[in-house]
Parts: C-alpha cells; structure tokens; sequence
C-alpha cells in the first residue's frame, strides 16, 4: 500500500499531479455511441449540444472485428470537433481483453488532451484501477499532458461489489462509479436477462386475509439494484467521488426507465447513461431536480437563517439536517441553472411563487 504522504504525487517522472478535488459538473447523462457507426457517429456533433457527457464506447456492444474502427472513430471525432462544454469520455476495453493496451496507449497519445474521463469496465478492485493509474501516468507523461486524466470505475463484477470501497479509494484520479447491471447480474449468477431494470418475479406478497391462502393478494414489485446502488453511493460520498446509475436496456419503456433513474437520482446519484436519443430528455428532466423542490429548500435555507435550531414550515419540523439536504438540493439547481437559462428561469419562477 502507497503512503498516504505520496497518494497525490505523479506515477511517473513528468506527468501531471493529480488533482485533489473532483471538479463537480453537470453530468447528469453520460451518452453512449459507438464511433466506428457512422450512422451513429454523423449525429455526435448535434447530440453534444444535448448532454453533458459524450462518451465513445469501444467495450462490450462494439462487435470484435469493428474494434480497431471504434478507436480510430473516436480519435478522428475528438481531433475534428471541439465539445466546449461537453465533457468527452470514453469506455475503453476490459483489462483481460486484448485490446484494452492499445486503446489505452492510442487515445492518450492521440487525444488525451481531448479525454476528461477514462471509464474501465469490470473493475474487480483497487489493483485494476492501480494498474491504470500508473499506466496513464506513463503515458500522459511521454505526450506532455498537463492535466491528469480521470478514471471511472463499472460495478459490474460480485468482486467489485464485495471491494466497491477500496475501488472508490484507490487513486485521486478516481471520479465515479457507475452501476453495471447485466454484466454484474452474470458475474452474480442471477437468473435475469435484461439490462438494468426491475423484474416482475421480485416481489413481496400482502398476508392473507384468513386461512385461504389462493384469495387474489396484492405484491409489489421490489428493486432489484437497491443494495447495490445504495452500496455505491456511500462508497462514493466517502471518497467524494460521483455515483451513476447504468444502463437501461429496455430502450422502449421510458415510463420505467423514468422511474428507475428516479429512484437512483433520490438514492444520491448525479446521473445515468443513455444508450439511444430518447433516453438524453429522461436523465435530464430526472436529474434536474424540479422547480417545486428547489423552491422549497430555497425557502428552508431562507427561514433556517443561520442553519441552525428548529423552525416549523407548513406543519414540518426543519433542522439543522433538513437545512443540509435543502442545500444539497439548491447547490445542485444553482450548478446546473449556471448553463441552462431555461431552467434558471423555472427555477425562480418557482420560488418567487413561495418566498415572494
Ligand atoms: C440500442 C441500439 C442498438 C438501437 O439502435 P437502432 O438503430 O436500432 O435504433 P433506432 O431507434 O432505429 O435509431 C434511430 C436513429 O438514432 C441513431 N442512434 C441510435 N442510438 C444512438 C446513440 N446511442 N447515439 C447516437 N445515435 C444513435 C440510429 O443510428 C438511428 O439513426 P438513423 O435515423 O440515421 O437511422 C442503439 O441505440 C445502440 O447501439 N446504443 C448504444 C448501445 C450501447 O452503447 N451499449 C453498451 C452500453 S450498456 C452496457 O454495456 C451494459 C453494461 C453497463 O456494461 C453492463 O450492465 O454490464
Ligand atoms: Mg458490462
């Protein structure tokens, strides 16, 4: 194990030092294309104008023999368009695949400069991301990169489930974590078969009503990814890095692809994926908290005055831990608001409505 005195000194002789803060922007959806589709990737220009996060993905949906196409589609795009404020990523091969070396050697080389975040799929613990870590501090060293890249974790293997801590620990270049739903449901031996999303079979049943168990009795539907999203998100405020929630697969079922990014949205992640356009409105109207609950934590952090003692608003008791989560609700509106005018400006008519 490193010291803690060197954890934030360079790799290798030359590379950038690593930063000592996330910088925290708007990434509330991360969008997946594949750069060797030229269908896919003719739209990249007017789709950056949408999201917050283009990602080129060169894993698991690239077909083996258009590998190599992917990572020089992504090289050409990076080198032929300037995002502004739309981060680029990428998800580069698995660590055992055999392309992951030149995936990793090419895009630093050619576009590092390019490249906010590199997203390693698989990640079973600290030692994948420590083999990264270095690796990029070679290479970022040899291309004269004066920014370190950072490096975000997929939870998508039982290991990495059992090691999320260590994983979100292991290195300052370590940004976020996103959930990996179909791959960690095989790495578990679950006996699902979709992407992400609930299951009607995962359920809990109402009692009967008397000894004739058959009568009609109501269930609910259970989420089959509380655990391990709940299991990410403290992983992630402990090393104040970001948590997201994955892939959808269902790409038809918005209503429940809404929900689903909901319930990760209120459990503490700051975004999702879209893996097709219809799913870039969902993540952000999901993660863009909405006019009346930021008009309500403004009045909270307005009347809490100081944040401290206790106060009654419309028959609810606000404290110093009520006013903690307004405000983590009003910085993320005011963050995102920064960049939209749209939504600045629903923003205050909603609170003008309730403070006046
Ligand atoms: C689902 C698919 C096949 C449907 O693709 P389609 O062409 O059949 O759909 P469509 O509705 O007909 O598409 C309409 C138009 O939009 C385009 N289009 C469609 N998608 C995109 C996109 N993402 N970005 C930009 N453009 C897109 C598409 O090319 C088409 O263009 P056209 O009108 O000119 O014909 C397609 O959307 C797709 O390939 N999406 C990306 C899939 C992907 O990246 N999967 C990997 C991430 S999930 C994962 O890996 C799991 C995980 C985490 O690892 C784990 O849980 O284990
Ligand atoms: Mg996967």
């Amino acid at each position: 194990m490193r010291s803690p005195k060197d954890f934030f000194a360079p790799l290798a002789l030359g590379a950038p030092a690593p930063v000592r803060e996330i910088p925290v922007t708007p990434s509330r959806m991360i969008h997946f294309f594949d750069p060797g589709n030229e269908k896919m990737a003719a739209k990249v220009p007017d789709i950056a104008k949408k999201v917050d996060v283009l990602l080129g993905n060169l894993e698991d949906a690239v077909r083996a023999d258009r590998k190599e196409a992917a990572r020089a589609g992504l090289v050409a795009i990076a080198k032929a368009n300037d995002f502004g404020k739309t981060q680029l990523w990428t998800r580069v091969n698995s660590l055992d695949s055999p392309w992951v070396l030149d995936d990793l050697i090419t895009l630093v080389t050619e576009i590092g400069d390019k490249l906010d975040v590199i997203m390693v799929p698989k990640v079973e613990g600290a030692q994948d991301i420590h083999y990264v870590d270095r690796l990029l501090a070679q290479l970022e060293a040899r291309a004269g990169l004066t920014k370190p890249l950072l490096v975000h974790a997929i939870l998508e293997t039982a290991s990495g489930v059992a090691n999320v801590e260590e994983i979100a620990g292991a290195s300052p270049r370590m940004q976020g974590i996103s959930l990996g739903p179909a791959d960690l449901a095989a790495s578990r031996r679950m006996k699902t078969t979709r992407v992400g999303g609930g299951h009607p079979g995962y359920l809990v049943r109402t009692d009967p009503a008397g000894e004739d168990l058959t009568e009609d009795r109501t269930t609910y539907q259970q989420d089959l990814w509380h655990y391990t999203v709940a299991r990410m998100v403290d992983a992630c405020a402990m090393h104040g890095i970001l948590p997201y929630y994955g892939p959808f697969g269902d790409i038809r079922d918005v209503v429940a692809c809404e929900d689903q990014f909901r319930n990760a949205f209120l459990l503490g992640c700051v975004g999702a994926w879209s893996l097709h356009p219809v799913q870039i409105d969902i993540a952000k109207k999901v993660f863009s908290p909405s006019p009346s609950d930021v008009a309500w934590a403004r009045r909270v952090i307005a009347e809490m005055g100081d944040g401290t003692g206790a106060v009654m608003i419309d028959g609810k008791m606000q404290d110093d831990a009520s006013v903690k989560q307004c405000r983590v609700v009003a910085e993320l509106a005011d963050a995102l608001a920064a960049d939209d005018p749209e939504l600045a400006a629903a923003y205050d008519a909603a609170t003008k409505e309730v403070l006046g």
